[in-house]
């Protein structure tokens, strides 16, 4: 493959000196090089292509991209060639090395928006030419920004780039699932009507947030994690305290572009005459600010990998479990993904023990019920079990950020397989999980939550309230930060809050509560941080009751009443928090037998060979019931930590009423 007309590039590796190593992805290195008879400087990038041996259709798109593409903003192969085992792919070198490189070493906090707006301005234009040729890029982020020492910006990395038209039918919408998962498209992760160059905009969306505040939403989160917020939560955006330094009209670009139902997102020729756009520079702009003194490529590289093995050292002496999820892969954003029960839990092991929603979190958890009407979880998505929360006093109040059960299940319901299937792929997801998802693709329009046995949904249904989580289910964690990223890791003390015994055990009357909200929301009748308790029902099973509403809210107020009536509806939530963790002991239970009764048929299937086929759907249904077990308990444990915060929240507002009324 040779593509400029005026130099020929030599297809033979003794024709090319190599230099230091200036990057590293998932699937090459990249070395600066002299192409020896042209005496000029290039960038190769150096594929195994034993390692690769499962996507070489991958790598056959990619160079066959690099080659095809013809614009100034788009990295473009000079040439490549087989060279041993290994593929080499020639191309400029950008010497300004990727903005991720750029703002890891030195804007840790982002860049500010002249230079964002001049950067997204040279990415879309690529984008609007790839659009335009029927390409999707699938992986726009900050690392596959490239910068030239003269400031010019070049989209790379078409190692997951589609063409829409690969099937020759002019195809427009892709079934594969690639991507990183924090850019990744809620479509893509969904996998349920395909995706098109929609998904490229929610990317150039994140980016955008990842350039303004030197990581992408989500980045601290493991792979999982990610996904189920991007599904679930409402679309990030520049709405935290932090972002008031950045202009209306960036907001609303990000704003248009983080759209959840593609559709609703403009294209990228419509992005282009966005008014933020005004703001963009000349690209030189990016030479005399970022790139101005900065270190040669190749020495903030081999720095931002010791300061990677420093980290995964310290780390190292913290897991002592070989299984543990490489830390080395969550700082690339992508995850050796073995999907099991063990996994989960490390999963959830991970996630900040204490929960508490930063301001961003809760930003975003508000903006989530502002924009939820963006995206429909689709109607094949939701839950067998009709939700039925009347029952419960304790309402999680969506409209302060929290999901309620019905989200859980929804999202249980709406995150049933596919993504498993598809991150098969991206996180090499072992190919056994990714097969035993078949009898769901068969049938997929059976309620995505049956196989999850039925009185477990419905038991769940009861519990409204907190948790106790058994010690040793999710340990405690510690900060690392490193640079932009914060990561989470346990550490082996326990220093749990767990809700306890309640001390005052007065009846008061909840509707003279000292911080009633909101009279015209008549049942609510107290209101916390991000929940409330209503009035309205009883709390939870039947024996938990309200005292009688005494007084309204004319009445003087009187705290010793207050405290009775609010005391029994607590203790109730304690007692269903056992309940609940009862629950959880028995799903955990209940994955873990499908897994063994799993085992033992395989074996009986090996002695007995008349049974192959039956055993073979036995193991295949078990395993997939397993599989939505394992998601399952992953979606409440997430949802039992709100819970458990929320009960601590409550024990702290009872105690200091506990105050009021002593003093
Ligand atoms: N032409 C180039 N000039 C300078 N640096 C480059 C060039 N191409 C790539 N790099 C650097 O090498 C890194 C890895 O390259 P690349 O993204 O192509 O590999 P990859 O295996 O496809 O990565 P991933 O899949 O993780 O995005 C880039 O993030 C960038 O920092």
């Amino acid at each position: 493959m040779e593509h400029s007309l005026e130099k020929r590039f030599p297809l033979h590796a003794k024709d090319y000196e190599l230099y230091e190593e200036v990057g590293e992805g998932v699937s090459a290195s990249v070395y600066r090089a002299l192409c020896i008879p042209l005496n000029e400087i290039v960038a190769i990038k150096v594929l195994d292509l034993e390692k690769c041996n499962n996507d070489l259709d991958g790598i056959r798109r990619e160079v066959q991209t690099m080659s095809l593409i013809g614009h100034p903003n788009l990295l473009q192969a000079h040439c490549s060639f087989a060279a041993g085992h290994n593929l080499w792919v020639v191309m400029p070198y950008m010497a300004g090395g990727s903005c991720l490189h750029i703002i890891k070493t030195s804007y840790p906090e982002g860049f500010d928006e002249p230079v964002i707006a001049t950067l997204l301005h040279e990415v879309l234009k690529a984008l609007v030419y790839l659009h335009a040729h029927g390409h999707i890029h699938r992986d726009i982020k900050a690392g596959n920004i490239l910068l030239d020492s003269n400031g010019s910006v070049k989209v790379a990395d078409f190692g997951v780039s589609a063409s829409m038209f690969d099937t020759g039918d002019r195809q427009r919408s892709r079934n594969t699932f690639v991507g990183t998962p924090c850019w990744m498209a809620p479509e893509v992760m969904q996998q349920l009507h395909g995706y098109d160059f929609k998904a490229d905009i929610w990317s150039f969306g994140i980016t955008a947030l990842e350039l303004a505040h030197g990581h992408a939403p989500f980045s601290k989160y493991p792979p999982m994690k990610v996904l189920l917020m991007t599904l679930q939560n409402a679309p990030p955006g520049l709405d935290y305290e932090r972002d008031k330094r950045f202009s209306k009209s960036f907001k609303e670009l990000v704003a248009t572009c983080l759209v959840k139902d593609p559709k609703k997102r403009p294209s990228s020729e419509k992005l282009l005459k966005h008014h933020f756009f005004k703001h963009a520079r000349p690209t030189d702009y990016l030479a005399r600010t970022i790139l101005d003194g900065l270190a040669p490529l190749g020495d903030r590289f081999r720095m931002l990998k010791a300061k990677e093995a420093d980290l995964l050292m310290q780390n190292k002496a913290l897991y002592e479990d070989k299984e543990q999820l490489s830390q080395k892969e969550y700082i690339r954003g992508i995850s050796a993904w073995n999907f099991n029960l063990e996994d989960l839990k490390s999963q959830a092991a991970l996630i900040q023990d204490d929960d508490i929603p930063n301001a961003e979190e809760l930003q975003m958890d508000k903006k989530q019920n502002n924009r939820s009407d963006d995206f429909e979880v689709p109607a094949e998505g939701l839950s067998a079990v009709e939700p039925n929360h009347s029952d419960a006093a304790l309402t999680l109040d969506t409209e302060d950020g929290f999901n309620n059960l019905q989200d859980l299940e929804s999202s249980l319901a709406s995150f049933p397989i596919k993504p498993l299937q598809a991150l098969k792929g991206c996180f090499d997801t072992c190919e056994d999980d990714v097969n035993n998802t078949s009898p769901r693709d068969d049938n997929e329009s059976s309620g995505p939550s049956s196989s999850l046995p039925q009185n477990v949904i419905n038991q769940n249904k009861k519990f409204l309230s907190g948790s106790l989580l058994p010690d040793n289910f999710l340990s405690p964690k510690k900060v690392v930060t490193d640079g932009d990223r914060d990561y989470l890791q346990t550490k082996y003390s326990s220093q749990r809050n767990h809700s306890g015994p309640l001390l005052l055990r007065h009846k008061r009357d909840t509707n003279n509560l000292p911080s009633v909200d909101d009279t015209s929301e008549g049942a609510i009748v107290q209101r916390k941080g991000r929940f409330k308790v209503t009035s309205a029902d009883p709390m939870g099973p039947s024996n938990c009751n309200f005292g009688p509403a005494v007084g309204g809210p004319s009445s003087p107020p009187n705290h010793k009443s207050m405290a009775a009536s609010v005391l029994p509806p607590l203790q109730c939530i304690l007692q269903n928090n056992t309940l609940q963790r009862e629950e959880i002991i028995k799903l955990i239970k209940y994955a873990e037998q499908s897994c063994a009764k799993n085992t033992e048929l395989t074996e009986a299937g090996a002695v007995d060979l008349s049974q192959v086929p039956a055993v073979e759907t036995k193991e295949r249904e078990l395993n997939f019931q397993v599989i939505q077990l394992q998601q399952s308990i992953g979606s409440l444990v997430e949802e039992l930590q709100k819970q458990r915060m929320k009960n601590v929240q409550l024990e702290k507002q009872l105690r200091s009423m506990g105050n009021k009324i002593e003093k």
